[in-house]
Protein backbone atom coordinates (compact mmCIF):
# COMPACT_ATOMS: atom_id res chain seq x y z
CA UNK A 1 0.00 0.00 0.00
CA UNK A 2 1.32 3.73 -1.18
CA UNK A 3 1.51 5.36 1.99
CA UNK A 4 2.49 9.00 0.63
CA UNK A 5 -1.04 9.48 -0.39
CA UNK A 6 -4.27 9.65 1.63
CA UNK A 7 -7.62 10.79 1.03
CA UNK A 8 -10.56 12.38 2.94
CA UNK A 9 -12.83 11.15 5.26
CA UNK A 10 -16.40 11.08 3.60
CA UNK A 11 -18.02 13.24 6.14
CA UNK A 12 -21.48 15.39 5.11
CA UNK A 13 -23.13 14.99 1.58
CA UNK A 14 -22.01 18.84 1.43
CA UNK A 15 -18.83 18.11 2.00
CA UNK A 16 -18.14 15.37 -0.55
CA UNK A 17 -19.79 17.60 -3.08
CA UNK A 18 -18.16 20.48 -2.11
CA UNK A 19 -15.31 20.70 0.03
CA UNK A 20 -11.93 20.87 -2.14
CA UNK A 21 -10.46 17.17 -0.87
CA UNK A 22 -10.43 14.06 -2.68
CA UNK A 23 -12.75 11.74 -0.57
CA UNK A 24 -13.44 8.76 -2.91
CA UNK A 25 -16.23 6.16 -1.96
CA UNK A 26 -15.38 2.58 -3.10
CA UNK A 27 -18.53 0.54 -3.22
CA UNK A 28 -18.59 -2.58 -1.19
CA UNK A 29 -16.51 -4.75 -2.96
CA UNK A 30 -13.55 -1.85 -2.61
CA UNK A 31 -13.59 -0.83 -5.77
CA UNK A 32 -14.61 2.52 -7.81
CA UNK A 33 -15.43 2.61 -11.51
CA UNK A 34 -13.08 4.56 -13.84
CA UNK A 35 -13.52 5.87 -17.09
CA UNK A 36 -10.25 6.65 -19.22
CA UNK A 37 -10.87 8.97 -21.91
CA UNK A 38 -8.11 10.12 -24.97
CA UNK A 39 -6.81 13.50 -23.61
CA UNK A 40 -6.31 14.26 -27.17
CA UNK A 41 -9.52 13.20 -28.78
CA UNK A 42 -11.59 13.01 -25.68
CA UNK A 43 -12.89 9.35 -27.01
CA UNK A 44 -13.87 6.96 -24.45
CA UNK A 45 -11.08 4.28 -24.22
CA UNK A 46 -12.42 1.88 -21.42
CA UNK A 47 -14.08 1.80 -18.40
CA UNK A 48 -12.82 -0.47 -15.59
CA UNK A 49 -12.31 0.05 -11.65
CA UNK A 50 -9.85 0.47 -9.14
CA UNK A 51 -9.37 -0.34 -5.49
CA UNK A 52 -7.86 2.02 -2.97
CA UNK A 53 -4.17 0.37 -3.67
CA UNK A 54 -4.24 0.95 -7.87
CA UNK A 55 -5.74 4.42 -6.89
CA UNK A 56 -2.93 5.38 -5.16
CA UNK A 57 -0.35 3.87 -7.44
CA UNK A 58 -2.07 5.28 -10.45
CA UNK A 59 -1.55 8.70 -8.47
CA UNK A 60 2.07 7.29 -7.61
CA UNK A 61 2.83 6.49 -10.83
CA UNK A 62 1.53 8.99 -13.62
CA UNK A 63 0.23 5.88 -15.13
CA UNK A 64 -3.20 4.11 -14.97
CA UNK A 65 -3.40 1.27 -12.54
CA UNK A 66 -6.52 -0.82 -12.28
CA UNK A 67 -8.26 -3.60 -10.22
CA UNK A 68 -9.18 -6.52 -12.26
CA UNK A 69 -12.63 -8.04 -11.15
CA UNK A 70 -11.83 -11.15 -13.63
CA UNK A 71 -8.41 -11.74 -12.41
CA UNK A 72 -8.47 -10.37 -8.40
CA UNK A 73 -5.92 -8.46 -8.96
CA UNK A 74 -4.02 -5.30 -9.23
CA UNK A 75 -3.66 -5.05 -13.35
CA UNK A 76 -1.07 -1.94 -14.24
CA UNK A 77 -2.71 -1.00 -17.66
CA UNK A 78 -0.18 -1.92 -20.38
CA UNK A 79 2.27 -4.45 -18.40
CA UNK A 80 1.63 -7.55 -20.98
CA UNK A 81 0.61 -5.27 -24.39
CA UNK A 82 2.98 -2.35 -23.20
CA UNK A 83 -0.14 -0.11 -24.03
CA UNK A 84 0.51 2.05 -21.07
CA UNK A 85 -1.95 4.97 -19.87
CA UNK A 86 0.16 8.29 -18.93
CA UNK A 87 -2.24 10.11 -16.72
CA UNK A 88 -2.86 13.80 -17.94
CA UNK A 89 -5.94 14.69 -14.95
CA UNK A 90 -7.74 12.73 -13.17
CA UNK A 91 -11.54 14.17 -12.55
CA UNK A 92 -14.15 12.41 -10.37
CA UNK A 93 -17.73 13.37 -9.69
CA UNK A 94 -20.45 15.12 -7.49
CA UNK A 95 -20.44 12.52 -5.04
CA UNK A 96 -17.07 10.83 -5.67
CA UNK A 97 -17.99 7.26 -6.46
CA UNK A 98 -17.25 7.49 -10.01
CA UNK A 99 -13.34 8.89 -11.87
CA UNK A 100 -12.50 9.96 -15.45
CA UNK A 101 -8.97 9.85 -16.18
CA UNK A 102 -8.37 11.34 -19.14
CA UNK A 103 -4.88 9.43 -20.51
CA UNK A 104 -2.39 10.08 -23.31
CA UNK A 105 -2.43 6.31 -24.84
CA UNK A 106 0.77 4.54 -25.30
CA UNK A 107 0.79 1.87 -28.12
CA UNK A 108 -1.88 1.55 -30.41
CA UNK A 109 -4.45 1.23 -28.31
CA UNK A 110 -6.37 0.47 -24.63
CA UNK A 111 -8.45 -2.42 -26.21
CA UNK A 112 -7.18 -6.38 -25.99
CA UNK A 113 -9.46 -7.18 -29.17
CA UNK A 114 -6.72 -4.96 -31.27
CA UNK A 115 -8.68 -1.26 -30.88
CA UNK A 116 -8.08 1.87 -29.60
CA UNK A 117 -11.42 2.15 -27.76
CA UNK A 118 -13.27 -0.39 -26.00
CA UNK A 119 -16.41 1.04 -27.48
CA UNK A 120 -15.73 0.63 -30.91
CA UNK A 121 -19.78 -0.24 -31.83
CA UNK A 122 -22.28 2.14 -31.37
CA UNK A 123 -26.02 1.54 -30.99
CA UNK A 124 -27.52 1.75 -34.60
CA UNK A 125 -30.61 3.71 -34.15
CA UNK A 126 -31.00 3.92 -38.13
CA UNK A 127 -31.47 0.53 -39.05
CA UNK A 128 -34.27 -0.48 -37.40
CA UNK A 129 -34.08 -4.22 -37.11
CA UNK A 130 -34.59 -6.65 -34.48
CA UNK A 131 -32.67 -7.24 -32.66
CA UNK A 132 -31.46 -3.42 -31.94
CA UNK A 133 -28.27 -3.20 -34.17
CA UNK A 134 -24.65 -2.36 -33.85
CA UNK A 135 -22.60 0.03 -35.94
CA UNK A 136 -18.71 -0.60 -35.74
CA UNK A 137 -17.00 2.84 -34.90
CA UNK A 138 -12.96 1.94 -35.51
CA UNK A 139 -11.35 -0.68 -37.52
CA UNK A 140 -8.45 -3.11 -35.61
CA UNK A 141 -5.40 -0.71 -34.99
CA UNK A 142 -3.27 -4.08 -34.30
CA UNK A 143 -3.37 -7.50 -33.93
CA UNK A 144 -4.10 -8.94 -30.69
CA UNK A 145 -3.06 -12.43 -30.89
CA UNK A 146 0.92 -10.92 -31.68
CA UNK A 147 0.50 -8.63 -29.27
CA UNK A 148 -0.97 -10.74 -26.65
CA UNK A 149 0.73 -13.96 -27.50
CA UNK A 150 -2.65 -16.13 -27.39
N1 LIG B 1 -6.04 -5.55 -21.86
C1 LIG B 1 -7.19 -5.73 -21.41
C2 LIG B 1 -8.17 -4.68 -21.52
N2 LIG B 1 -8.10 -3.44 -22.04
C3 LIG B 1 -9.28 -2.87 -21.80
N3 LIG B 1 -10.10 -3.74 -21.14
C4 LIG B 1 -11.45 -3.38 -20.64
O1 LIG B 1 -11.36 -3.37 -19.21
C5 LIG B 1 -12.54 -3.92 -18.65
C6 LIG B 1 -12.27 -4.37 -17.21
O2 LIG B 1 -11.54 -5.56 -17.19
P1 LIG B 1 -11.69 -6.66 -16.03
O3 LIG B 1 -10.65 -7.69 -16.27
O4 LIG B 1 -11.70 -5.98 -14.68
O5 LIG B 1 -13.01 -7.36 -16.28
P2 LIG B 1 -14.48 -6.90 -15.88
O6 LIG B 1 -15.16 -6.40 -17.10
O7 LIG B 1 -14.41 -5.98 -14.73
O8 LIG B 1 -15.07 -8.26 -15.38
P3 LIG B 1 -15.61 -9.42 -16.31
O9 LIG B 1 -16.38 -8.76 -17.40
O10 LIG B 1 -14.40 -10.15 -16.81
O11 LIG B 1 -16.43 -10.23 -15.35
C7 LIG B 1 -12.94 -5.00 -19.63
O12 LIG B 1 -14.31 -5.25 -19.57
C8 LIG B 1 -12.58 -4.35 -20.98
O13 LIG B 1 -13.66 -3.57 -21.48
C9 LIG B 1 -9.44 -4.87 -20.94
N4 LIG B 1 -9.78 -6.02 -20.34
C10 LIG B 1 -8.88 -6.99 -20.25
N5 LIG B 1 -7.60 -6.91 -20.78
C11 LIG B 1 -6.68 -8.04 -20.55
O14 LIG B 1 -5.68 -7.57 -19.65
C12 LIG B 1 -4.48 -8.34 -19.85
C13 LIG B 1 -3.30 -7.39 -19.84
O15 LIG B 1 -3.40 -6.46 -20.90
P4 LIG B 1 -2.51 -5.10 -20.91
O16 LIG B 1 -2.85 -4.36 -19.65
O17 LIG B 1 -2.94 -4.34 -22.14
O18 LIG B 1 -1.08 -5.47 -20.95
C14 LIG B 1 -4.63 -9.13 -21.13
O19 LIG B 1 -4.85 -10.46 -20.78
C15 LIG B 1 -5.90 -8.55 -21.76
O20 LIG B 1 -6.64 -9.52 -22.45
MG1 LIG C 1 -16.30 -5.95 -18.75
ZN1 LIG D 1 -11.78 -3.70 -24.82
Amino acid sequence: MCTSISFGEREDKKSVEEKAVFAPKFDENGLIPCVAMDSVTKEPLMLAYMNEESLKMTLKLGEVVYYSRSRQEIWHKGATSGHTQKVVEIRTDCDQDAVIVYVDQQGAGACHTGRNSCFYRKVDLEAGSAPTALAFTEDLTFDPDSVYKK
